[in-house]
């Protein structure tokens, strides 16, 4: 989808919690319902992007990072893709980028590389692992997944590196299903071995007995995109068909005529067991000496997922013993597998070189998604096969997007705020609405209201993909708060307040009388504007930068800090003050385009009855 430019603009600074792989929903942590939830009505979208901050501070380790994307950003992209992909694919990504084609580099080759990209295109062969992250240097923006497993990407590492990880998760399903049923055949029937002996001269014809499938038992282990196509088609060969995935939603089982069941009956009521679930921490050696234990004796394994999933040694085991009658495999626990291996050999098992996904039509369709992805994640774009950031809804995006910007602004003015060497570590950010809590998802303004915390401290990259790694690294605990008021609920927000605990303040004036650091901000008229300051009101738009002032309410005062900002050439763009009483304490903000002369703040320091004042970088 194409965003308008000012919402890209939103998108590239904005900063929103990781989600892990939508692939393993035991593996607990960081997973978010939404990641799996599916595409309904308008598409989900995760919200994802890429490009520099255009408000990132200095500092080493940033100034390496923002020089590489802003070299990026400049011209066109770079684009290394490390294994063959479709030709229409590779010609959009031309179109966009400058693509450097480089198959079968070693570990060494790939991360000498990285850091000359900003993307990077693989398949299942290459392993972009911590290091590759690591050498990339913070240029490398995406990694795009020409296929679904992710399993050969650590993510993780993509994720405190800021790098965005796509794939293309639906065009090779077909492909990977009719993979499964070919296998199932071939191997109910012994093509493979039966081509071998008679192109050897044989004919063997009482050796090669099949078995029949109709009214066979098949067990889909992994009942997602490829597991619910290969029942579809099982079912049509006259199969009785059961499932398990501890996650799949029943009603899609049903309306395909398939009965979800536990692990314990799938595997130990099937003659055939397709498996078609992720290598995750949780399915790594599933199949193991103790589940083969427990299956049919004589069961047939088709294994078109990942070899990972399967202890190689254990089905070797069951093989010899006969409790496994036949295999077929299109995948390894190390892809190419030994040549010796006994497992390639075994006259019982059929095998092919991970061709899943290999037919023109999958790679074609595979290569374009990709593509798609890789260039709409570099533009700034929302990505929909993001698996490492969460899904926002395009609408519910370019509806907050005025308030992206306000909440990262809140974040930076309160944390300019803190007094040097105070550690934050409690932030409670409280929302005004008088929407349905419910109805307002304020994930992406708290991914914001961290990136702009975090960013002016620390030489940290933050974006949508890392954000919430980084400030559960700094041991940033964000709380946030709903306070329900009566009116529209057209508006989102009415304001977002910023409060930072336990922490001292180099301007005692945004002080609460809890002793918080308070600001507060509203979006007016699509702008941000501060209108809070611990105790104060205040109304100013939040461009440029800001200076803040408290003194005791005088005429004259306001008219002397004005003068010394003319006089030293600052252009005031705004101004306003806040106070509490008249005669009493009050403070001045004023908006000024760039920052003052040093000698300027002093002489506004000098101005008597002058008590304190702040200059804040937004
Ligand atoms: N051999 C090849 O060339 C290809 C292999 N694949 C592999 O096939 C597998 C499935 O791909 P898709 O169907 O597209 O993915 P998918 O994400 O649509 O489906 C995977 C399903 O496995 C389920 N699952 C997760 N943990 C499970 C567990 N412990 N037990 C049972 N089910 C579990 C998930 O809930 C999900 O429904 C992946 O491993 C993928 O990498 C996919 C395409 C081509
Ligand atoms: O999409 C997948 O998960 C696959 O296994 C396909 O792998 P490939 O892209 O053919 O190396």
């Amino acid at each position: 989808m194409a965003l308008a430019t000012p919402l890209r603009h939103l998108l590239s600074a904005a900063a929103q919690p990781a989600a892990a792989s939508p692939h393993d929903p035991a593996a607990g942590t960081a997973l978010t319902p939404r990641a799996f939830a599916p595409h309904r009505g308008g598409r989900l979208r995760s919200m994802a992007s890429v490009p520099p901050s255009p408000s990132a501070p200095a500092g080493p380790a940033r100034a390496r990072v923002g020089a590489a994307r802003a070299a990026a950003a400049g011209g066109r992209p770079t684009v290394l893709v490390t294994e063959k992909l479709g030709a229409a694919g590779l010609e959009l990504l031309r179109s966009f980028a400058n693509v450097d084609c480089a198959y079968e580099l070693t570990a060494e080759e790939l991360r000498a590389k990285v850091s000359l990209v900003d993307a990077l295109v693989v398949r299942s062969a290459t392993r972009v692992t911590r290091e590759v992250f690591e050498a990339a240097r913070g240029r490398l923006r995406v990694v795009g997944r020409a296929g679904v497993g992710i399993d050969n990407v650590d993510l993780q590492a993509a994720t405190e590196a800021g790098c965005l990880v796509v794939n293309a998760p639906t065009a090779n399903t077909v492909a990977a299903a009719e993979h499964a049923i070919a296998l199932l055949a071939a191997m109910a029937r012994n093509v493979a071995q039966a081509d071998a002996s008679l192109k050897a001269g044989k004919w063997q014809r009482s050796k090669y007995v099949g078995v029949s499938l109709v009214g066979k038992t098949l067990a889909i282990m992994g009942f997602g995109k490829v597991g619910s196509e290969v029942a579809r088609r099982a079912k049509g060969l006259g199969m009785d068909i059961i499932a398990h995935d501890p996650y799949a939603p029943i009603d899609r089982a049903r309306a395909i005529g398939v009965d979800l069941v536990s692990f314990e009956e799938a595997i130990s009521s099937a003659d055939f067991i397709s498996l078609h679930m992720p290598l995750t921490p949780s399915t790594t050696k599933l199949f193991n000496d103790e589940t083969f234990a427990k299956m049919t004796k004589g069961v047939r394994i088709i294994n078109v997922a990942r070899g990972g999933v399967v202890d190689e040694e254990a089905l070797l085991r069951a093989l010899d013993n006969g409790t496994v009658a036949q295999a077929a495999l299109d995948v390894f626990f190390e892809e190419p597998p030994p040549k010796d291996s006994k497992l390639v050999h075994h006259e019982n098992v059929t095998v092919t070189p991970h061709l899943g996904a290999s037919t023109t039509e999958a790679q074609e369709g595979v290569a374009l998604e990709i593509a798609e992805a890789v260039i709409g994640a570099l533009k700034g774009e929302l990505a929909a096969t993001a698996v490492n950031a969460p899904m926002v809804l395009p609408e519910v995006l370019s509806e907050l997007a005025p308030y992206v910007v306000l909440a990262e602004k809140l974040g930076r003015l309160a944390v300019q705020l803190v007094a040097g060497g105070s550690g934050i570590k409690g932030v409670k950010v409280v929302y005004s609405s008088a929407r349905d809590p419910d109805d307002l998802d304020t994930m992406i303004l708290r991914a914001m209201i961290t990136k702009g915390i975090v960013e002016p401290i620390s030489s940290a990259f933050v974006n949508i993909v890392n954000a919430d790694y980084v400030a559960r690294q700094r041991g940033l605990r964000i709380i946030e708060e709903r306070i329900l008021l009566d009116g529209s609920p057209e508006i989102p927000i009415n304001s977002i307040q910023v409060q930072l605990s336990n922490v001292e303040s180099k301007f005692a004036g945004a002080l609460s009388d809890d002793g918080d650091i308070r600001v507060e901000g509203k979006v007016k008229d699509g702008a941000p504007h501060l209108t809070l300051v611990g105790p104060f009101s205040v109304d100013v738009s939040l461009e440029g930068n800001l200076i803040l002032c408290r003194q005791v309410d005088q005429p004259g005062i306001i008219g002397k800090v004005g003068s010394i900002l003319g006089k030293m050439n600052t252009n005031v763009n705004f101004m306003s003050v806040g106070r509490i009483a008249p005669g009493k304490q009050a403070i001045m903000a004023i908006g000024v385009d760039e920052e003052p002369e040093k000698e300027a703040l002093k002489l506004i320091g000098e101005t008597p009855l002058v008590q304190e004042f702040v200059f804040l970088k937004l």
